[in-house]
């Protein structure tokens, strides 16, 4: 990953985050990171899901926080590096949506 993440700025978020939440991605609170529900039809497609984000995260060396369980995935991304939402969450989100796409 090049260069040094940082905090996306009200600007950035003002022009990034509309397209994210019309697709429901959300923004937690009292900690800035933003989080979506996935439901699958079963257990394979939730796994399949998560290994594409996986083989994705671990190319782009940025790793989603999730949780699943059956059909079930909750995806919470963050930059650890600078404590808040970067450029980084946005082209992950971005990539889940198209995975998403294909599997829901
Ligand atoms: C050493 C390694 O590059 C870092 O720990 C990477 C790995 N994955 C990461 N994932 C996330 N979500 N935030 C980070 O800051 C981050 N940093």
């Amino acid at each position: 990953m090049a260069g040094k993440a940082h905090r996306l700025s009200a600007e950035e978020r003002d022009q990034l985050l509309p397209n994210l939440r019309a697709v429901g991605w959300n923004e937690l609170e009292g900690r800035d990171a933003i989080f979506k529900q996935f439901h699958f039809k079963d257990f394979n497609r939730a796994f399949g899901f998560m290994t594409r984000v996986a083989l994705q995260a671990e190319k782009l060396d940025h790793h989603p926080e999730w949780f699943n369980v059956y059909n079930k995935v909750h995806i919470t991304l963050s930059t650890h590096e600078c404590a808040g939402l970067s450029e980084r969450d946005i082209n992950l989100a971005s990539f889940i949506e198209q995975v998403a796409v294909t599997m829901t």
